[in-house]
């Protein structure tokens, strides 16, 4: 199997480093080099941390061996699966695979792994509908164990059975489910975190208490607060905007104080600034 990934984000860098822990030929692409130098760094100190603990097969430098880094789309050209991570934008994102569409060959299956985004207008733009799927791998991709499988509406049956194959040889458990905004992982999740943030602009409870009401109270092991700062705030807003136009009901409404903290460049751990200071 070529795995092909396109950007090198907090998502991209995790799905490069578990499809090359599984034995993969990988080749990672993002726009900038300084991008692909910033994922190579992150996806090493993952794999020593699981190499410490013996959790991984083989050396951080066996692994890494199999990942090349790549500007270039022109290297998904071969691939047989190539999974899309880069921003929660739909346009940017269609653009992309108008572009793959051409480039990777006739029999490889593309795939998004985007947390909201209709899978079906992205399998448009790419132009190969039947060979097009949504493959969400959730964060921190090492350590979490679901990949939310999602059929566009021409996705063909073959495409859902190599790619649920595909998860389960990277050691994850993918789960079904259909094309409507937010897929079921934020369409329960998101309002949820967006409710903590209201919660906050509200006066209800300091940022800590809310944290600590759910993680002792629900067991959760991250409260909202903190979940949305590691997810980034700007990923958080655009899910939400997804959620509020695709389903048409205003209590999908991004929290005021959300918007106002994106606009504000603070996003959360990735810009050392959210609810909490990194
Ligand atoms: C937005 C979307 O579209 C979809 C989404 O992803 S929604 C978000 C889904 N993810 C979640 O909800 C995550 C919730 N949080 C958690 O499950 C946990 O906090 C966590 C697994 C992330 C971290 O576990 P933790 O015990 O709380 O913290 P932490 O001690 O930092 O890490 C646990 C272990 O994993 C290791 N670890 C953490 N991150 C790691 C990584 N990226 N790679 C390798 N090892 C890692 C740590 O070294 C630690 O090892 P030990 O237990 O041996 O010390
Ligand atoms: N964060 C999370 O917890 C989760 C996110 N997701 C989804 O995964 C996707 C990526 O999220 P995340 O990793 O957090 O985002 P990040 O912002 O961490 O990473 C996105 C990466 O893609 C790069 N990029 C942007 N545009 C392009 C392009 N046109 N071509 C190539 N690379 C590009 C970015 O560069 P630059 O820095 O210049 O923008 C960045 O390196 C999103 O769709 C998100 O919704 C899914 C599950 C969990």
């Amino acid at each position: 199997m070529k795995f092909g990934v396109i950007g090198a984000g907090q998502m991209g860098g995790g799905i490069a480093q578990v499809a090359a822990q599984s034995g993969f030929t990988v080749v990672v692409q993002d726009v900038k080099q300084e991008f692909l130098a910033r994922g190579q760094t992150v996806m090493e100190k993952s794999l020593t941390k699981l190499h410490e603990k013996g959790r991984l097969e083989g050396t951080p430098a066996e692994v890494m061996g199999r990942i090349q880094f790549t500007t270039s789309l022109q290297d998904m050209a071969e691939c047989d699966l190539v999974v899309e991570a880069i921003v929660e934008n739909e346009a940017v994102k269609a653009d992309l695979f108008r572009q793959l569409g051409q480039i990777v060959k006739p029999g490889g299956i593309l795939a998004s792994n985007t947390s909201s985004i209709p899978i079906t207008s992205l399998a448009t733009a790419s132009g190969r509908p039947e060979r097009f799927i949504g493959m969400h791998f959730m964060n921190p991709v090492p350590l979490m164990q679901l990949v939310e499988v999602i059929r566009g509406h021409q996705t063909s049956d073959e495409t859902a059975r190599i790619v649920t194959e595909t998860a389960q040889q990277m050691g994850k458990t993918p789960l079904p489910c259909n094309d409507f905004p937010g897929f079921v992982s934020n369409r329960i999740l998101m309002p949820m975190l967006n409710e903590a943030i209201q919660c906050v602009m509200e006066g209800v409870a300091e940022p800590e208490a809310i944290d600590g009401i759910m993680k002792l109270g629900m067991n959760h092991p991250m409260g909202p607060l903190t979940l949305a700062d590691f997810i980034g705030l700007d990923t958080c807003l655009a899910i939400m905007e997804v959620l509020h136009r695709g389903l048409g009901d205003d209590k999908y409404r991004p929290s005021p104080l959300l918007r106002k903290m994106v606009q504000a460049g603070q996003l959360g751990r990735k810009s050392g600034q959210g609810f909490y200071t990194y």
